[in-house]
C-alpha cells in the first residue's frame, strides 16, 4: 500500500467530523456534500473487492429517486448483482473510519477477507445526471487509483447499464459486449424479433409517453432511438432540460402519490410510463375517458410477465419451476391473483432488491418485482440452455416458435438487475404479442386500496421486524396494537418497518376502501409515534 499516497489523497477527501453512515438497502445515500470521503473510500473498497474476487467490480454514483441535492453510491458485484452482504459491513467500516485510521482499516479488511494486495484490480464506474455526480465520481477514481487499481469510467449511464457491462466483462462477453452499444444492440435485436411476430398479427404502431424523471433515462433513450424499430414510437417527457431531477415526477412520485407526474400531458387511454432517476424502476399508467388515473405498478408488471411466460413454457412443453418473488408492499390483490388465477407460487421476502434477486435465483424462472416497479426475471443457466436448444432444434413448429419467443425474452430482459428500459421493452413486446391494451392489462385484477406513510422517530432502529418484515418484534406492545387496529377494518393488513434509505419508519396499510386504508395507516402511524419514540408533531390524518 502506498501509505504516503493514501495520506495525501484522503486529506483531499476528508471525512466530516462526527458523521456516521451505513451501507443500507441501496448503498450509501445522503446529502451530496457529505459524501466525498465515502466516494473515495468506496473506490478503495471496489479495488479490494476486485482483488478478492479476481473480477471487475462496478461503482455507481447515484441516489436514484432521492431529491437532486442528495447523492449516493452502490457497488456492483462480478455478475452484476448487488454487493455481497458480507462486504456491506466492510463498506460501513471503511466509510466511517477516521482519516488517520484508513490504512489500519484497509489492512484489517484485507486480512478478514483474504485479499491479496499484489493482485490486479479493475473497476467500472458510472454516474447519474445529478450536478454533484461528476465530482463525486472523481473521488471514486482517486480511491481506486490510490490502491493501485485500474478503472474504466463509463460516465453517464443508467444503473442497470453499469450492472450489465460489469456482467458482460466478467463473463468474457457471454452476456454481451461490455459497451453501451453492445447493450443497445442486444436489447433492440431481441425486441425487433419479438415485435416482428406481433406485426404479422396486424398490430398498429405502438405509442408510448415516457416520463424520465428529469434523469439519465432521457439521455439513454435518445441514444437508443436509432436502434428502435420504427413500429414503436416513444415520446420522452421530463428529459432534464427544464426541471429538477425527480421533482414532482418519476416512478417513485407516481407510485407514492398515485397521480400523474408534472410535465406530461396525458390524453384519455394513452399509454404512459415513468422511470425513476437512475432508470432502474418503471411504472405504467393511463387516464380513462372519465379522467380517472389508473396506476399499473410493479405487481401488475410481474403479473403480466408471469402470465406470458407461463403460457410460453406450457407451449414448449417444459416443466420448468417458475415463481414470483414479492415484498410485503405487494398489493394483497396481486398476490391472491397470482396464486389463485395464474397459479404460480409466490414468495415474500424483505424489502430491497438483493433479497428478491437472491430468492428468485432458486427457480428455473424467477420473476421478482417490488410494487414500486423495480424488478426483472432470472432464468437459471439450465433453463436458458434448454430454451436455446429447443429454439434451434425442436422439430415441432409451434414448440420451436414458442421457444424462440422465450429466447428473445431472455435476451431482452436485463437479468442483472431491474432495468426501466429493458422492462419497458419487455412489457411493450408482451402487450403487442398478446394484443392487449393497457386497460385490459389493468383489468386483470383490482388493487386493494392502500396507503404508504412515513413517521419520524428519534431512532428508527428501535423497530425490529420478523416474517419478511410483516411483524414488529420490538418495541414491546407495537405489534399487539397494530393487530388490534387491523381487526377494526375489513380486508385489512398493516405493517411497519424502518426504512433502509431514509431516516423514517414506513407504515403500510390496506383495507376495503381508500378511506379505511387511510384511516388504518393513520392509526398505525400514531401507534408508531407513541410507542417507537416519535419526533416532532404527531402524524396528522390524511
Ligand atoms: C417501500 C419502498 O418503496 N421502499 C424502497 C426503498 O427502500 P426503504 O428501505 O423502504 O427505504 O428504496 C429501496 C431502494 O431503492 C427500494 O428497494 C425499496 O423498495
Ligand atoms: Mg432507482
Amino acid at each position: 500500500m502506498d501509505v504516503e499516497g493514501l495520506k495525501k489523497y484522503s486529506a483531499l477527501h476528508p471525512k466530516p467530523a462526527g458523521l456516521t453512515l451505513q451501507y443500507g438497502t441501496a448503498g450509501f445515500r445522503s446529502k451530496a456534500q457529505q459524501l466525498e470521503h465515502v466516494m473515495f473510500r468506496m473506490g478503495m473498497l471496489a479495488a479490494l473487492r476486485s482483488r478478492a474476487t479476481g473480477a471487475t467490480i462496478g461503482v455507481m454514483v447515484t441516489a436514484s429517486h432521492n431529491p437532486e441535492e442528495d447523492n449516493g453510491v452502490k457497488l456492483v458485484d462480478p455478475l452484476g448483482e448487488m454487493l455481497h452482504p458480507s462486504w456491506e459491513e466492510y463498506a460501513t467500516q471503511l466509510a466511517n473510519a477516521e482519516d488517520q485510521e484508513l490504512q489500519k482499516i484497509v489492512t484489517e479488511i484485507c486480512q478478514k477477507a483474504a485479499v491479496n494486495q499484489q493482485k490486479d484490480a479493475s473497476v467500472f464506474i458510472g454516474r447519474d445526471t445529478r450536478p454533484s455526480s461528476k465530482e463525486l465520481s472523481q473521488a471514486v477514481i482517486d480511491g481506486i487509483s490510490v490502491l493501485g487499481g485500474q478503472y474504466h469510467d463509463y460516465g453517464l449511464v443508467t444503473t442497470p447499464q453499469l450492472h450489465y457491462v460489469v456482467c458482460c466483462q466478467n463473463t468474457q462477453g457471454q452476456y454481451g459486449k461490455p459497451t453501451l452499444e453492445g447493450y443497445y444492440q442486444k436489447l433492440s435485436k431481441a425486441f425487433t424479433e419479438l415485435i416482428k411476430k406481433s406485426l404479422s398479427s396486424g398490430e398498429a404502431q405502438r405509442q408510448l409517453k415516457i416520463d424520465c424523471a428529469n434523469g439519465i433515462g432521457a439521455l439513454k433513450l435518445a441514444e437508443m432511438e436509432t436502434y428502435f424499430p420504427k413500429e414503436v414510437q416513444i415520446q420522452v417527457y421530463n428529459d432534464g432540460t427544464k426541471e429538477k431531477l425527480n421533482h414532482l415526477c418519476g416512478a417513485d412520485f407516481v407510485k407514492v402519490h398515485q397521480k400523474p407526474p408534472k410535465g406530461l400531458d396525458m390524453k384519455p387511454n394513452e399509454s404512459c410510463c415513468s422511470f425513476d432517476g437512475d432508470a432502474d424502476r418503471i411504472v405504467y399508467y393511463y387516464k380513462d375517458t372519465a379522467g380517472h388515473f389508473h396506476l399499473i405498478d410493479g405487481d401488475k408488471i410481474a403479473t403480466l410477465i408471469s402470465i406470458f411466460l407461463k403460457e410460453l413454457l406450457a407451449k414448449v412443453g417444459q416443466t420448468l419451476k417458475m415463481a414470483v418473488v414479492q415484498t410485503a408492499y405487494a398489493n394483497g390483490s396481486s398476490t391472491r391473483y397470482l396464486e389463485e388465477t395464474v397459479q404460480v407460487p409466490v414468495y415474500c421476502v424483505k424489502t430491497g432488491v438483493k433479497h428478491l434477486h437472491h430468492k428468485a435465483q432458486e427457480f428455473d424462472v424467477g420473476i421478482y418485482f417490488e410494487a414500486n416497479g423495480h424488478g426483472t426475471v432470472l432464468f437459471s443457466k439450465a433453463a436458458e440452455n434448454t430454451i436455446r436448444q429447443l429454439a434451434k432444434e425442436e422439430k415441432d413448429d409451434a414448440k420451436r416458435e414458442a421457444a424462440k419467443v422465450l429466447e428473445n425474452m431472455i435476451d431482452l430482459i436485463n437479468q442483472t438487475v431491474g432495468d426501466a428500459i429493458s422492462d419497458m421493452l419487455v412489457i411493450e413486446a408482451i402487450l403487442a404479442l398478446k394484443g392487449l391494451t393497457l386497460q385490459q392489462w389493468d383489468a386483470l385484477y383490482t388493487d386493494f386500496p392502500s396507503r404508504l406513510l412515513k413517521v419520524q422517530v428519534a431512532d428508527r432502529q428501535v423497530i425490529d421486524t420478523t416474517d419478511a418484515e410483516r411483524r414488529a418484534v420490538t418495541p414491546p406492545g407495537l405489534q399487539e396494537k397494530i393487530d388490534a387496529l387491523v381487526k377494526k377494518y375489513k380486508l385489512s393488513r398493516a405493517f411497519v418497518r424502518p426504512s433502509g434509505t431514509e431516516d423514517v419508519v414506513r407504515v403500510y396499510a390496506e383495507a376495503d376502501t381508500q378511506e379505511n386504508a387511510d384511516a388504518l395507516a393513520h392509526e398505525v402511524s400514531l401507534a408508531v409515534y407513541h410507542l417507537a419514540g416519535g419526533k416532532g408533531a404527531p402524524p396528522q390524518p390524511i
